[in-house]
């Protein structure tokens, strides 16, 4: 396609150019609300029992003493405001009754004492369950996140392949991580508000049994029209949740530094900006009309329970006409109502959001559940010894979303004080093979072995021996010197030394705060690095390890020409000087010359193997390959001067 002429108009840009059509499909961490928006309340109910146990298992297992707290005050102070409620009667009796005010009054002294002892405590008891359930919800959520890390932190590498997994495992730290304390509020807030409301359907009971069944019709319209309001409120956020996202990336975009200088160069700011203001026009259109919408049923459950509370005083008013309930006990029954009105629209709240974060909940657990099966197994085998011999035998591995193999068949071997180098085109296996060596992924078949045992037999504990220059290496946000010594032991003769070795000392010596500069430009005294600063950081954490076998995959990709002429003159001579074994893989033909053998991969095999000269001899793929790159170094032949 020809490419427009710089003079040429620019074309407008489209609705699609700038976002404005695409797609916006649920994203991933919004799973449930499908489910969410077609369950029933009789579902929600369903579900409780086991969603309940499974939280309180949780609560029990993050302080079980505050659990106990907190479930034994809330009932007690929901039966204890059923009570005083119960003493609301005698006083009004002693109000209603016959004689002078002074004497009526005085006589009512003592159960308006009681009413209000009883108050107090019950607030009292109120707080001490509060507290523990504020307390229980800040323990549950530590547990829960410590409980995924030590899982995520301890699955198998290629788990984190698998995409299924990779959602999950986004749901559970995006949601469940919330969700889970959550859920435990809630519950403890159902299982109070059900002792509550029981407390006060007994106090009712006890006044006139009709009053059961007049409770029930005059809850019901205000629950309905909750229900209704919170349903349509969660939908709504439901059905914006992918634009909102959408609005916050771009939202991100526009105030970020990674994308400022693109921003300005593509001059993307009136196209930016206005994505962003017909996603936020759509999320204020939709919101006003929920509120309307809200409005409206809110009014019409004011209204419905307005005519049911009515009927219900006016029964109350037949009952007391009749003589089938004194004066004051009509007087609790209307206190007792309200009361009870309020109770189950708290009860209905709770419920609701049990059932919502019980979802998110159980996919937690789930997610759990399918860690633990991706859990390295028990070692077979005592941690390895000092390394004599590393060797891929047969072997293949395929990627859990790989259609083909990304290794077939695959036998190469590296001994102590050798150096290896692994060639090929982009794509041919030579990183999957390096996480092979590195113990970081286990072949489907064929074996990897250590002094001829089988690496999946040693477990992790052969990690501990091996030092890895990763090709998409970590910038983590720590000091230099965290970033080089990671988590093993700090030793300033060998820092000093892994600077040397990979330049990293140039860099340390123009930071701040030298070594103790933290490399994260997020915290005020934060700073960044360059692409090839960062490159040396991870060379220095790979010399800094100890190891018997050290992996460096692409090691130099982002290093200017001298510092990547002394990484590989100080690579070649590494295996020499501490006798490990070395795994150099690069694109740089020249510096694989120097390799006591060199492997060359193609689509997951093996094609070719030797040293450089035996390579070069074989006119094959390593051949090609290194003549390529040594003719880009060659001046083309001088054109003939012609003759005057
Ligand atoms: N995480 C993954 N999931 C699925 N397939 C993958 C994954 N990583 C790599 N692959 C595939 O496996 C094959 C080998 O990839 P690998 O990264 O080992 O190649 P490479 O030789 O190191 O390439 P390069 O020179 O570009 O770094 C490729 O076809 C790649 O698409």
């Amino acid at each position: 396609m020809a490419a427009p002429s710089p003079t040429a108009p620019e074309p407008e840009p489209t609705a699609s150019d700038t976002g404005e059509n695409e797609d916006l499909t649920a994203p991933k961490w919004r799973y449930f609300d499908d489910e969410l928006a077609r369950t029933t309340l009789w579902t929600k109910l369903t579900r409780m029992p086991t969603l309940t146990a499974a939280a309180v298992g949780w609560a029990w297992r993050a302080n079980r003493r505050d659990l106990l707290t907190a479930l034994i005050a809330s009932s007690v102070a929901a039966v204890l405001s059923a009570v005083s409620l119960a003493w609301v009667t005698r006083v009004l009796d002693a109000l209603f009754s016959e004689g002078a005010l002074p004497s009526r009054v005085e006589a009512a002294l003592p159960a308006v004492a009681v009413v209000a002892a009883v108050a107090t405590l019950a607030g009292t008891i109120r707080l001490v369950s509060d507290l523990a359930l504020a307390r229980l919800g800040t323990q549950t959520e530590r547990i829960v996140e410590l409980e995924l890390f030590d899982l995520t932190t301890r699955a198998n590498l290629v788990a984190f392949d698998d995409e299924e997994w990779a959602d999950a495992m986004y749901r559970s730290r995006d949601r469940g991580l919330y969700e889970v304390p959550r859920m435990v509020t809630a519950c403890l807030e159902v299982l109070s508000g059900s002792v509550g409301l029981l407390s006060l359907a007994g106090v009712l009971a006890v006044l006139h049994p009709l009053l059961l069944p007049l409770l029930l019709v005059s809850v019901v319209p205000a629950g309905w029209a909750a229900m209704r309001a919170a349903r349509m409120e969660y939908e709504a956020q439901r059905h914006l949740s992918t634009g909102r996202r959408r609005r916050w990336i771009l939202g991100d975009r526009m105030a970020s530094r990674d994308s400022a200088a693109e921003l300005r160069s593509y001059t993307m700011r009136d196209s930016l900006m206005a994505d962003y203001a017909s996603l936020a026009d759509r999320e204020r259109a939709t919101m006003l009309a929920v509120a309307w919408r809200q409005t409206r049923v809110r009014a019409l459950g004011g209204v419905v329970g307005g005519a049911a509370t009515a009927l219900t005083y006016a029964v109350l008013g037949v009952l007391l006409v009749v003589g089938a309930m004194p004066l004051a006990a009509v007087g609790t029954a209307v206190l007792a109502l309200q009361r009870a009105q309020g109770g189950m629209q708290q009860l209905l709240y709770s419920l609701n959001r049990v059932y919502e974060s019980g979802l998110y909940f159980a996919d937690f657990t789930e997610f759990c559940d399918k860690a633990r099966t991706a859990l390295p197994p028990v070692p077979a085998a005592p941690p390895p010894g000092r390394l004599e011999r590393v060797e891929v035998r047969d072997a293949t591995f395929t990627y859990p979303t790989g259609e083909r193999p990304a290794l077939e068949e695959v036998t190469v071997h590296v001994a102590a004080g050798e150096t290896v180098a692994l060639v090929g085109e982009n794509g041919s296996g030579k990183s999957t093979l390096a996480r092979l060596l590195g113990g970081l992924y286990h072949p489907q078949a064929g074996t990897v072995d250590w002094n001829g045992v089988d690496y999946a037999r040693i477990g992790p504990a052969v990690c501990d021996r091996i030092s890895v220059i990763i090709q998409d290496h970590t910038r983590w946000p720590m000091t230099a010197r965290r970033n080089i010594t990671m988590a093993q032991s700090r030793d300033e003769a060998r820092l000093a030394e892994a600077a040397r070795l990979s330049g990293t000392d140039e860099v340390v010596a123009a930071l701040p705060r030298g070594w103790d500069t933290l490399l994260d430009t997020t915290f005020a005294s934060g700073v960044n690095l360059s692409g090839g600063q960062w490159q040396r950081i991870a060379d220095g954490r790979g010399f800094y390890r100890v190891a018997d076998l050290l992996i460096a995959d692409e090691p130099t990709s982002a290093l200017d020409a001298r510092a990547e002429a002394r990484f590989f003159s100080t690579i070649h001579g590494h295996a020499r000087r501490t006798g490990a074994a070395v795994v150099l893989i690069t694109h740089r033909m020249a510096s694989v010359r120097m390799a006591d053998r060199v492997y060359v991969l193609d689509h997951g095999r093996v094609i070719e193997h030797g040293t450089h000269d035996e390579l070069m001899r074989q006119d094959g793929r390593y051949r090609e390959l290194y003549t390529l790159q040594a003719d880009a170094y060659t001046d083309p032949e001088p054109e003939p001067v012609p003759d005057p």
